[in-house]
This record gives C-alpha cells, sequence and structure tokens, in this order.
C-alpha cells in the first residue's frame, strides 16, 4: 500500500526543530560512514592512523583535500572521539558503541542492505532491533554534520549506512545544500520491495536536493520507488549519464537524480606507474615469482560480491582442462580483510582458502605454488608495481556498483600492455567495453574469457588497452565530483534545461 504524500514516520523524524542560529562552521561538508583514516591502537598502546579500506575514501579523499572543507565519520574502532590531524580536513569523529558497532555496521549495514542491495548473494537479515539503532546512529550523524556545516553549506552524505541523514538532516538545517551518493548498486524494485522499512528510507533519501547513483538503472529504480512507496510526482523520460535527471517533487521542493559513475585519480596513477621506481619494482615481482609467462592478478577486499571464488575455479578447470600450465602460471591474489565480524564473510573466507588450498595442493611444485594469496593490504606503490606486472587482471564480481581496481589497472598500464577480465556486473562494465567481459554466474563464459587474455596477440592487446585508457583518463575522480557538486549547485528551472518543464507521472497535466 502506498502511502500518502506528506506522510510522516515519527521514528524517523524524531529529530530536533530547525535550528534558526547562525553557524559558524565550513562551506563544504562529507558525511561518510568511515573517516578517511582508521584508529588502530597498537598492544603497547600507542595510536596509529591508517588509511581506511575500499573505493570510497579512494576516490573522496583526494577530493576533499581539493576543496578544504569537513569530513564527518567514525573511526572504525569502538567509542573513539579522537579527530586526528589531517593536512587540509578538519575531522569530526563520530564515536560508535561496540553494540552500534554491531547493530548498525555488521548489523543492519552489512547483513540487511548490503546483501539486498547486491542481488541477495547471501539471505539478507531483518532485525528491528538493527533497524532501531540504524535509526538512532543515522540521527547522530546528522546531528555531527549540523555542527560542521556552516550556514548554507553544501554537505555530501555519502552510502547505504546513512539515508536516513539528508531526511533528518533537512529538519535540522533547512538552510544547507544536500546531496547523497549511492556507491553500492541500488537494487531492482521487487528486491528492495522486501525491505520492511522501505517507505522510511526512500523518504529519507529524498531529503537530499540531489540523488547520485553510478548507472542510470539505479536511479530508474528510485524514481519508481519514490512513486510507488512515497507517493510523489516524478519525471518518466529515461536519466542519462551526467545528464537528463529525472526530477521529484516533494512539496515545493524539486529533488534531482542522476547517474554518476565515479572514477579514480587516473592522471595521477599513470605518471607514477611510469617512475623507474615503479617500473623496476614490478621487473622485480615479476623475478620474485619465478618469471612466469603469465602473472594474473586479483586485487579485492575480501567481500562475497568480488567472485574471488568465481575466479579461482575458473582458473581449477583451465588447469584441470591443460589450457592453462602450471608451470608458466602464477595467479596473485590480494585480499584485504574485511568485515570479518559478520558470519557471511567469516564463510566466504574459509571458502576462498580451501579453493587456494586445494588448487596449489593439486598443481603446486615444490617451491612454486600456482596461487599466491595475501590476506592484507599492501602499501599504495606496491599495488601499482603488482598492476604494472600483471599480464592479467581478473575483476569477476558478482555484482559490483563500480569496482575502481579495474579502472586503476588501466591507468596503470601506460605502456599498453596486460588485458582486463571483467565481470559484466560491475558499474565500471558500462564504460569499460574494450575488457573481456564476462558473465560471473557462466563460468565457461569466464574460462574463455581468461584464455582469450592470456592468449591475446600484442596487437589486439595494445588496441584493447589504449580504447580503455582513454576512457578511464577521460573521466577521472575530479571530473565525478564536478559533475554531482555542480548539478548540486545549479538551479533547476535555469540551469538544468534538459528538465525544464517535464512532465511528472502523478501531477495533473
Ligand atoms: N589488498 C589490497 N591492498 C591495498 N589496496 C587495496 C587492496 N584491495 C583493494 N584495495 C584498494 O581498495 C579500493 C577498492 O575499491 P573498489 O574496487 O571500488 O571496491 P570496494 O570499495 O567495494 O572495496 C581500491 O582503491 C583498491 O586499490
Ligand atoms: O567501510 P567498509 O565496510 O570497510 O567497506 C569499504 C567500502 O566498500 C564499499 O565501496 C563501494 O564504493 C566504491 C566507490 O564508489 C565502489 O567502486 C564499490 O563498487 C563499492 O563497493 C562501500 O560502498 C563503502 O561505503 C565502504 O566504505
Amino acid at each position: 500500500m502506498a502511502p500518502r504524500a506528506g506522510e510522516t514516520h515519527p521514528e524517523t523524524d524524531g529529530v530536533t526543530g530547525p535550528d534558526r542560529a547562525t553557524h559558524d562552521g565550513a562551506e563544504f561538508v562529507v558525511v561518510a560512514n568511515r573517516l578517511p583514516v582508521d584508529k588502530e591502537v597498537l598492544p603497547d598502546g600507542t595510536v596509529n592512523w591508517k588509511r581506511s579500506p575500499g573505493g570510497l575514501v579512494t576516490a573522496l579523499e583526494p577530493i576533499l583535500r581539493a576543496n578544504t572543507g569537513a569530513w564527518v565519520g567514525w573511526s572504525g574502532i569502538p567509542d573513539s572521539d579522537d579527530n586526528p590531524d589531517i593536512e587540509g580536513i578538519d575531522i569530526h569523529a563520530v564515536p560508535l558503541s561496540t553494540q552500534e558497532i554491531a547493530e548498525y555496521y555488521e548489523g543492519f549495514s552489512n547483513a540487511t542492505l548490503w546483501p539486498l542491495y547486491h542481488d541477495v548473494i547471501v539471505k539478507p537479515e531483518y532485525h528491528r532491533e538493527w533497524w532501531n539503532t540504524y535509526v538512532e546512529v543515522n540521527r547522530r550523524f546528522a546531528e555531527a554534520a549540523s555542527r560542521a556545516a556552516g550556514d548554507g553549506a553544501v554537505v555530501w552524505v555519502q552510502d547505504y549506512q546513512l539515508q536516513l541523514v539528508p531526511k533528518m538532516l533537512r529538519m535540522l538545517r533547512p538552510d544547507v545544500k544536500i546531496g547523497f551518493f549511492l556507491h553500492i548498486p541500488f537494487p531492482p524494485v521487487e528486491l528492495f520491495m522486501q525491505m520492511p522499512w522501505r517507505t522510511e528510507i526512500v523518504e529519507g533519501l529524498l531529503g537530499a536536493d540531489l540523488i547520485g547513483f553510478h548507472l542510470p538503472g539505479g536511479a530508474q529504480n528510485f524514481l519508481f520507488l519514490a512513486r510507488r512507496l512515497a507517493g510523489q510526482a516524478t519525471s518518466k523520460g529515461t536519466v542519462g549519464v551526467r545528464s537528463r535527471f529525472g526530477v521529484v517533487q516533494v512539496g515545493f521542493r524539486t529533488v534531482r537524480v542522476g547517474a554518476f559513475p565515479i572514477s579514480i585519480e587516473s592522471g595521477e596513477l599513470d605518471a607514477l606507474s611510469k617512475t623507474r621506481k615503479i617500473r623496476e619494482r614490478a621487473a622485480e615481482i615479476r623475478r620474485e615469482l619465478g618469471n612466469p609467462k603469465t602473472i594474473m592478478l586479483g586485487v579485492d577486499r575480501l567481500d562475497y560480491t568480488k567472485g574471488i571464488d568465481v575466479r579461482l575455479k575458473a582458473i581449477s578447470e583451465l588447469l584441470a582442462e591443460k589450457r592453462l600450465d602450471p608451470a608458466d602460471t602464477v595467479m596473485l591474489q590480494l585480499a584485504t580483510p574485511s568485515r570479518e565480524r559478520v558470519e557471511s564473510y567469516k564463510q566466504m573466507r574459509a571458502g576462498i582458502e580451501q579453493l587456494v588450498g586445494n588448487i596449489n595442493g593439486t598443481y603446486a611444485s615444490v617451491g612454486q605454488p600456482v596461487v599466491q594469496y595475501l590476506h592484507r593490504p599492501v602499501p599504495r606503490e606496491e599495488l601499482l608495481a603488482f598492476f604494472v606486472a600483471a599480464d592479467v587482471m581478473l575483476v569477476t564480481p558478482l555484482r559490483d556498483g563500480m569496482n575502481l581496481v579495474a579502472k586503476e589497472y588501466v591507468a596503470c598500464r601506460g605502456d599498453l600492455g596486460g588485458a582486463l577480465v571483467l565481470s559484466e556486473f560491475t558499474g565500471a562494465a558500462a564504460e569499460l567495453r574494450s575488457a573481456y567481459q564476462a558473465n560471473p554466474y557462466d563460468l565457461d563464459g569466464v574460462k574463455d574469457a581468461i584464455e582469450a587474455a592470456v592468449e591475446q596477440s600484442e596487437h589486439e592487446g595494445r588496441r584493447r588497452m589504449r580504447a580503455l585508457r582513454r576512457q578511464v583518463l577521460a573521466h577521472d575522480v575530479a571530473k565525478w565530483a564536478e559533475s554531482f557538486l555542480g548539478t548540486l549547485g545549479a538551479d533547476s528551472d535555469t540551469e538544468l534545461s534538459p528538465n525544464r518543464g517535464v512532465h511528472l507521472v502523478g501531477e495533473p497535466e
């Protein structure tokens, strides 16, 4: 049953009324679940801050440095309100208790929303206590954002952990401009409808002035739900990439909805990967691996969405069918630990480590494993050297919002060497058309793509890599931020002509 427009939800609306005082604070505020650095307390009590995992931080950190502003987020450990000193960024830590981490982060964010939004690869769990804590923590983020933002500031809220913040923040601070960007896929309508608190989530997002997705499909799914669940009038034309924005009319406010595919600092990676230091290290890595004919590489957070098992099974079958030679092939899998207390992640880790063991048990010789597996993050420069050394990059997620690793690999191949095997179900696949694309659920298709990449001619490899690089170098992370923030700042009637005069579904013609 669709509620009537304007229906209220006391539990998610229950922030205190608008604060009409003047505010000293930043002109630009990022609000994300994580701070750009994670706090680590060493056994001797000393505190160390290290870069947070994942693509969201990779993408946002350079933008905030370039725009001097504030970052509201969590430090990654319980009960910490330390604000580390980071040049160019004013940090506002939001402390979370152990119970909040269990219920808001591991629970509702990563055992409910994450699997629901990633095609229910594992079954989402719906628990009312987790939802209540999600509401409470979103409220605290909204209050922290309200304190950090100066009068009329631009506040950019990030990702699925904070979908209620736009509405809560608008109630506290009607003077600020609010953008929201979802870094993971927005699911098909049929799946989203499972969510017991679906209307509250859609209404939470509608507190923003602009809602961004990686792909037009996500934006269109959202427009449909805004009409169906929140009862709002919406535009009905197709949404474009960085163009033809959708519109939702919420009372007197116009909310825009668009597709803004995220990217990386392509130019910087290109330049770094060409330095003598990185190239020499890449050559050394090849020697250390025993000078194999083919180095294959996987680089992921250890997450069931990433399809690490898919590529390992494909390699195992290619070895069994003698389409790959174990004496000439090394597969290097780098896996950053992730969400280790969530049950589905524990099970997946055990499965992957068993697959690695099986392949090596069957095909390795003494001192020459076929699969080398590192369960830890590697330093940035070392990672770039791995990209330069790898003949075939394997990116095989079952579903992924974007996947920055695919773009990083391409940016590092100024030599036009290497080949990218890419799942069709990543956001990146929409842009990286010259990759060897495959459906990760079709193991034979994945095997064929890997074999084609291993055996490509130099001419074919250079042709494909040139096309991939044109795309990645022309669309970097600065362009992503400019297009999102430019649209957020633009006056909807006068500056965004594609939507002038659109007819809204649900309003009289
Ligand atoms: N083992 C690793 N060591 C260092 N960095 C890593 C490792 N695994 C992933 N990364 C980095 O984390 C980011 C992952 O981003 P992305 O591919 O978009 O996926 P996600 O954000 O879901 O983890 C990339 O910048 C990648 O280079
Ligand atoms: O914070 P964690 O729980 O450790 O997880 C790390 C991040 O993972 C997700 O990244 C996504 O964002 C990338 C950049 O847009 C995108 O390329 C990728 O496809 C997504 O999976 C998550 O969305 C972040 O919130 C997490 O911080």
